[in-house]
């Protein structure tokens, strides 16, 4: 996909359309904490400013956005099935286990579950897949597919309409037409999958549990959440650090699990993704007394698993979509949008690697941004591991670089705009429900774009690498 298209006549009409587009953040919400200020992350309200985000939406032909709305299902029905193969998962993931800490502890919870067949009927998984359009093979290909606190289902939404509304007034200057916007209902379809799952859980009081970071400048992407479940469902959101739910929470004989003396009905993790959520053995008993819990978890340990990076190279492997799907055509359309994904025990993809490190990205087992290795580094650590032997290799998977066509857009971060060569990442929202044999929820529900300069290896809004985008179809 291409971002923007040519920006408008002259950098001053670019300032601005900049500069109401900032004044239409603030007036709808569409805002992050600033870091700027120290209470920006703990005082809802304190120290607002607006998200960052590109002045017009990014390009894409029609038939990609397409394909990628079609693959979210089967993604989430492939996820479900995986999550209950435990053996596969506890193999696939036992080398990297010996090497990787943060793994090990999410597999010892995996692995006590199996040990009391803990059962999860009711199972609510809120994922997004992340795509690039490779421009040498004009092809969509999958960066990642998150299945735990996938960010910005409340601010995504909010640039698709900001977006809009832009070329609602500036249209005939730019020759553009809002319907070819897509609708972007992330935020109330992910508040309705929630609410869905609290009716399954069927007690009138209970509430559901938002675990969040101690520090969350990102907060009003989660407050949306809550003001849906609020408004439009009556139900109640109480937010919870690990922490907090250690020293409040337990679990009644029943299996519920009681919180401020509420019942929580469904636990939705904002946090618990990064070894940083973990900072003492407190964090791990509370993510423990939550699994062995009856609340419905978004996600179970088994989901947050299938969503590591190891196991969507192994499920890259030939014949191994065919252990968990039986339509041949569900099966062929994920294989085609699977980049070049290895293990480290492959010796010929290492020394390939080592020689053309610039068509590569090393990945260890982590999520959040910020972790994976790039070009020199990826030959030095490479080069490093293979010296030392041993497993060390086997914390990472190696992928193949992908290269989508840059293009040139106006990105504005606080209050500045700056217009500079970009790529995008298109993540597609999906929300799976299902209670016993019953699938209650199965859809694609919107669409996040993020935009970043193509100088940058890393993305990440939040770790300030991208802005928030939406999408424009050509
Ligand atoms: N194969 C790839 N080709 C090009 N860029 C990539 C690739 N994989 C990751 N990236 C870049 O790195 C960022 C983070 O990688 P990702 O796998 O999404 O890790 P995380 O789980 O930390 O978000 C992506 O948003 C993208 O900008
Ligand atoms: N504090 C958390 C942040 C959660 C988070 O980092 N989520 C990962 C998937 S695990 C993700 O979606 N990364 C893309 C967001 C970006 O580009 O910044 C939150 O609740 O928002
Ligand atoms: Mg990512």
């Amino acid at each position: 996909m291409s971002a923007a298209v040519p920006p408008p006549a002259d950098p001053a009409a670019a300032g601005e359309m900049a500069r109401e587009a900032a004044a239409w953040c603030a007036l709808h919400g569409l805002v992050v904490g600033d870091r700027a200020d120290p209470r920006s992350g703990t005082v809802p309200g304190v120290g607002l400013v607006h998200a960052p985000f590109s002045l017009l939406p990014a390009h894409l032909p029609e038939p990609f956005w397409k394909q990628a709305c079609e693959l979210a299902p089967i993604f989430n029905e492939l996820v479900d099935r995986v999550s209950l193969d435990g053996n596969f998962l506890q193999d696939s993931l036992s080398k990297t286990r010996q090497v990787d800490d943060f793994t090990s502890r999410l597999l010892e919870i995996h692995r006590k579950m199996m040990e009391i067949n803990k059962e999860e009927n009711i199972r609510l998984g809120l994922h997004r897949s992340d795509y690039m359009l490779d421009s040498e093979t004009s092809s969509l290909l999958q960066i990642e597919l998150n299945t735990i606190s996938t960010s910005f289902p409340g601010l995504g939404p909010l640039v698709s309409e900001l977006h809009r509304t832009l070329i609602n007034q500036y249209g005939r200057v730019l020759s553009l037409e809002p319907k070819r916007v897509p609708g972007n209902a992330a935020s109330s379809k992910f508040a309705e999958a929630l609410a869905r799952a609290w009716t399954e859980f069927d007690v009138d009081s209970a509430i559901v549990m938002m675990i969040v970071q101690p520090e969350e400048r990102n907060m009003y992407d989660q407050y949306w959440i809550t003001k849906y479940l609020k408004e439009s469902y009556g139900i109640t959101t109480l937010r919870k650090t690990l922490t907090q739910v250690e020293a409040e929470g337990h679990v009644l004989p029943d299996g519920t699990l009681l919180v401020d003396g509420k019942k929580v009905a469904v636990v939705y993790y904002r946090a618990g993704y990064t070894p940083n959520d973990y900072p003492s053995e407190a964090e791990w008993s509370a993510r423990l007394l939550i699994e062995q819990s009856s609340s419905v978890k978004c996600p179970s340990i088994s989901y947050q698993l299938v969503g590591t990076k190891r196991i969507q190279q192994e499920l890259a492997n030939p014949n191994v979509l065919e252990r968990f799907l039986e339509n041949k055509e569900d099966i062929a359309k994920l294989r085609k949008c699977f980049a070049g994904l290895w293990s480290l025990d492959d010796e010929e993809i290492i020394k390939t690697a080592i020689e053309k490190p610039e068509l590569f990205v090393l990945k260890p087992q982590r999520e959040g941004g910020g972790n994976n290795i790039y070009g020199l580094d990826l030959r030095e650590t490479l080069t490093r591991l293979q010296k030392e032997g041993g497993d060390a290799l086997a914390a990472y998977i190696l992928m193949q670089r992908i290269f989508p066509k840059a293009s040139l857009a106006y990105l504005v971060r606080g209050g500045i705009c700056h217009e500079g060569l970009v790529i995008s990442e298109l993540g597609i929202y999906g929300s799976y429900l299902r209670s016993k044999d019953k699938v209650i929820t199965n859809d694609q529900c919107g669409y996040l774009m993020r935009t970043k300069v193509s100088s940058s290896d890393e993305g990440g809004v939040a770790a300030g690498f991208a802005v928030l985008d939406s999408l424009y179809l050509t």
